[in-house]
């Protein structure tokens, strides 16, 4: 039996790599903004909205647990998962967990392009964008440092990067 939690901040590529493994291998996939934006047949942004951060991390701690039952399974958490609560103990005693590491400048390059659905991102300027990675990465660190396995994750630009990222991380999980 097979569970797999990727992890790591916004823009990492969680849910490009996490897609393009189960593409590759056929492990089934679950992206929990996904399946909580299913469950709730709401954005997260509107989730974000109505119910404020706080209210947002509960729900998705319930979901957590949720696909966390599930069987031969990788799941592409939200960026803020692993931080809040026992999520990330939750998930180290429930499968195996990977970081997505990648640098701030990279983070910042792949976010500016892709802030709009990004409830903590989407209006700020680029001065605050690369404000707020540095200062959220610093805090979240500590969390994500609890993965058991780091996985560099800056070269997912061409669809060879993405293909050649899938078998490393292939290599790092079997
Ligand atoms: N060439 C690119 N390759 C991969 N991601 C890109 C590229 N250009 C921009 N991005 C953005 O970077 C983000 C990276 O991936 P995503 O898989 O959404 O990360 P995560 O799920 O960790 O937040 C995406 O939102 C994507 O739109
Ligand atoms: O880092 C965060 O706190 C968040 C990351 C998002 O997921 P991605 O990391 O997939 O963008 C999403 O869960 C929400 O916008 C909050
Ligand atoms: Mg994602």
């Amino acid at each position: 039996m097979k569970r797999v939690f990727l992890i790591g901040y916004m823009g990492s590529g969680k849910t490009t790599l996490g897609k393009a493994y189960s593409a590759a291998t056929g492990l089934q996939f679950v992206d929990l903004d996904w399946y909580i934006e299913e469950r709730m047949h709401k954005s997260i942004s509107d989730l974000f909205a109505e119910r404020g951060e706080d209210g947002f991390r509960l729900l998705e701690q319930k979901m957590l647990h949720e696909a966390g039952e599930f069987e031969n399974v990788l799941i592409a958490c939200g960026g803020g998962t692993p931080c809040f609560f026992d999520n990330m103990d939750y998930m180290n005693h429930t499968g195996e967990t990977v970081f997505l590491d990648v640098c701030p400048e990279v983070l910042f390059r792949r976010l500016k392009i892709a802030k709009a659905k990004r409830p903590l991102l989407a209006n700020k300027t680029d001065e605050e964008l690369m404000q707020v990675i540095t200062s959220a990465l610093e805090k979240r660190l500590p969390y994500y440092s609890k993965a058991k396995w780091r996985f560099n994750a800056e070269e997912l630009e061409s669809y060879a990067q993405i293909d050649r990222a899938v078998s490393r991380l292939n290599e790092l999980i079997n």
